[in-house]
């Protein structure tokens, strides 16, 4: 038998909200490294924001995040919007590029291999020819392409894409899928958060599924059940939004208010899920 692979993000009864309004609460587990996860749950069910919290994007209001120290790209966040203002009169090029901003430094500049490199990824994903265009003027699809080809840049072990196949035609989808397959291949850690159950089952081997706390963690056959989702649905009905933040004890031993993103070290915990119920 293989040992599990070391965890590369462990939460430890994590809170995240929005001025201390809890969004998601409760979640204690590891991801181990290499996995690919799909993120799931109804409307509303705190997939965005566990997301932001693990991309450090998001303090949390309790517990703790932590994250092993990562080579290279560190973290690749790709939020559900385009952060990108098609009004912004910036090249396709440009955007691209901004993928290598963390080897470039502050004053780094764009050497011909860097340049080629810009192109090669671009070329990765069906857009050769698209370099000076306005990113303004892509339609959807191409802009997520485009924003694939920054993440190919960037080169990151751990990879956070919200929604990335929402709303693309379904030739883009596939493209994009291959590429995230791609990455899983070559063993970096991946959590999407997708909507599409049937490309959940086709394509991602480990589900989370929250509904403002974990509902379940596990294989996607096991998690990707009529009961569970029901009950995922329930519980996010029934969830106040006004609700301060609760301080339920967790098994492992919860942490006050005012957690963080801290290094993970390996404290010799044994391989557990994401996700416990209580
Ligand atoms: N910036 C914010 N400020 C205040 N509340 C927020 C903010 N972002 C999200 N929320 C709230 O946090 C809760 C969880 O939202 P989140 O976007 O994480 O859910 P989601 O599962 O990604 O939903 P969806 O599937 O609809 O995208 C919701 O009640 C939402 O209204």
């Amino acid at each position: 038998m293989h040992p599990a692979p070391p965890p590369v993000i462990r939460f430890d009864n994590l809170t995240l909200g929005y001025e201390r309004h809890p969004a998601v609460h409760h979640l204690s587990g590891e991801i181990p490294a290499g996995a690919l996860v799909a993120v799931i749950g109804p409307n509303g069910a705190g997939k965005s924001t566990l997301l932001k919290g693990v991309a450090g994007e998001l303090r949390p209001i309790g517990g703790r995040i932590e994250r092993a120290a990562l080579p290279r790209g560190g973290v690749a966040y790709m939020p559900q919007r385009s952060e990108i203002d098609p009004g912004f009169p910036v090249s396709v090029f440009d955007v691209v590029a901004m993928g290598l901003w963390r080897e470039l430094g502050a004053f780094g500049g764009l050497d011909d291999s860097r340049r080629r490199r810009v192109r090669e990824a671009l070329a990765a994903v069906g857009m050769e020819g698209f370099e000076s265009r306005p990113v303004g003027s892509l339609s959807g699809g191409q802009l997520q392409r485009a924003r694939f080809a920054r993440l190919i840049l960037q080169d990151a072990p751990l990879i956070l894409l919200d929604e990335p196949f929402a709303a693309i035609d379904s030739r883009t989808v596939d493209d994009l899928v291959r590429l995230m397959l791609g990455w899983h291949a070559e063993g970096r850690t991946i959590l999407t958060v997708v909507h599409d159950f049937e490309q959940v089952r086709r394509h991602f081997p480990t589900c989370l599924l929250l509904a403002r706390e974990p509902v379940a963690f596990g294989p996607t056959p096991q998690v990707l059940t009529d009961t569970l989702l029901a009950h995922a649905r329930r519980l996010s009905e029934a969830f106040d939004d006004d609700a301060p933040e609760c301080h339920r004890a967790e098994e492992s031993g919860g942490h006050g208010p005012g957690g963080e993103v801290v290094p993970l070290h390996d404290h010799g915990h044994p391989h557990d899920h994401a996700g416990h119920r209580h």
